[in-house]
């Protein structure tokens, strides 16, 4: 059994960054995420002037219910989805003028749904390139607050914004969706807010946020389940076993469902309250999968399947195709690379067992599709080769180093 110590959750460090910079008092987190998206996020909290003092393992914040600390930032949100989606909400519940904008990559994600709502609610918000896009204008004088509807169909961070940003607001907010993915992450959000001291919560379609400010707290932050996953399948692939501590039964994090689909293949799969172990058991078998819950996982499952015994299907999962990349497309390109045979639809993949040659993995900028296909390596004459290893900083910085870990305690 191999120990991987991995590194913080990436949304949960960003929500405990925005619930301490709203929060009343000083918050202290403990074993936050360090990597371009969480460094990014309190970078751009810094730039709105909040108080941060960061040492490692523990980030300090002084709260400011009452927005951002300058009258006027412009803030660089790089490729977080996190912060360019959360911050500008933020901000909208002060009172100033901020700018905001992101990277190419993040300038093409979609937005419009979270800036409608936000004008809904009467904020004079204006996108200065593609509408629904950044960058954009936010001219903030507060927000008094009341009902909306919302489409999160392509994104949960569009509600998990508006929910992190009800407290702020004079009246609370009432947000009733008409269609949302990746529901996990909203119980995350959920589960943080009420930590943070404010009674959000589900009711149907429709989530009610009262104006309970937040108060500030200590808090430690779990490992990220979604890094997990790569060497949780790194482990079944290989017939080798892996624990990750800090991470079991107790999680908030959906993305540990993955283990369930490893289990589902053959994998022997053990959950303690703060731990998972998984065991390859030299069996991997054909499963067919609805990963709308949990599709940060789809590229780590897409990179082990030509190795099961039978074709794996992956259903449901329509908006991985406006994440860091079209991750659809991009695991079927990498893969027909490989001489794997996949079929796609709109919202589904199809991948066919078959052998698996060497080749040069094209990253797309997507840390997913590189920790992914470096996964597939472990079990290919030759291994692969990513075109942008570096792309990885995103969330997981050391992930060459953990991996090459591991294959040296295997010995492959
Ligand atoms: O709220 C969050 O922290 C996240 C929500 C999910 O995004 P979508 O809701 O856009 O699927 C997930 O893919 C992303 O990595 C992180
Ligand atoms: C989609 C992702 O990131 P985000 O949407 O937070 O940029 C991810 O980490 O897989």
């Amino acid at each position: 059994m191999t120990l991987v110590e991995i590194p913080g959750s990436k949304s949960i460090t960003a929500r405990a960054l925005y619930l301490a910079a709203a929060a009343e008092g000083v918050t202290t987190l403990r074993r936050p995420l360090v990597s371009d998206d969480s460094e990014g996020f309190a970078e751009g909290l810094l730039t709105l002037g909040y108080l941060l003092d960061r040492r490692p393992g523990v980030w300090q914040v002084q709260g400011r219910p009452a927005g951002p600390a300058v009258p006027a930032a412009s803030v660089y949100c790089r490729d977080g989805a996190t912060t360019a989606r959360f911050l500008p909400a933020l901000a909208a519940a002060g009172h100033g003028s901020f700018h905001f904008d992101a990277s190419e990559q993040m300038r093409r994600r979609p937005l419009g749904p979270l800036t409608n709502a936000l004008r809904e609610l009467g904020v004079e918000l204006t996108h200065e390139g593609a509408e629904g896009h950044h960058p954009l204008r936010v001219e903030a004088r507060g927000i008094e607050g009341g009902k909306i509807t919302l489409d999160a169909g392509l994104s949960s961070q569009f509600l998990t914004a508006l929910l992190l940003t009800g407290p702020l607001t004079r009246r609370g907010l009432e947000i009733t969706v008409t269609d949302l993915v990746s529901v996990p992450y909203v119980g995350i959000t959920l589960a943080m807010m009420n930590a943070f001291g404010n009674p959000a919560h589900r009711d149907g379609d429709t989530f009610v946020v009262p104006p309970i400010p937040y108060q500030a707290r200590d808090y430690l932050i779990e490992p990220d389940a979604s890094t997990a996953s790569y060497v949780l399948a790194a482990a079944a692939l290989t017939g080798n076993s892996v624990t990750v501590p800090g991470l079991g039964s107790d999680s908030l994090q959906g993305d540990l469902r993955f283990a369930d689909v490893l289990r589902q293949m053959g994998a022997d799969v053990q959950l303690t309250p703060d731990q998972v172990t998984v065991t390859g058991t030299g069996r991997l078998r054909g499963v067919t999968v609805n990963m709308r819950d949990i599709s940060d996982t789809v590229p780590t499952l897409a990179a082990i399947a030509p190795f099961a015994d039978g074709p794996v299907r992956i259903e449901d999962v329509y908006n991985i195709r406006v994440k860091e990349c079209d991750r659809l497309e991009a695991c079927a390109q990498n893969l027909r690379a490989m001489g794997v045979s996949v079929l796609t639809g709109p919202d589904w993949l199809e991948i066919h067992p078959g052998p698996v040659r060497s080749t040069t993995i094209a990253c797309h900028g997507d840390h997913r599709i590189a920790m992914s296909f470096s996964v597939t390596g472990l079990r290919v004459r030759g291994g692969i080769t990513l075109d942008d290893p570096g792309c990885v900083r995103k969330t997981f910085p050391e992930f060459h180093r953990t991996l090459a870990e591991l294959r040296a305690s295997w010995g492959i």
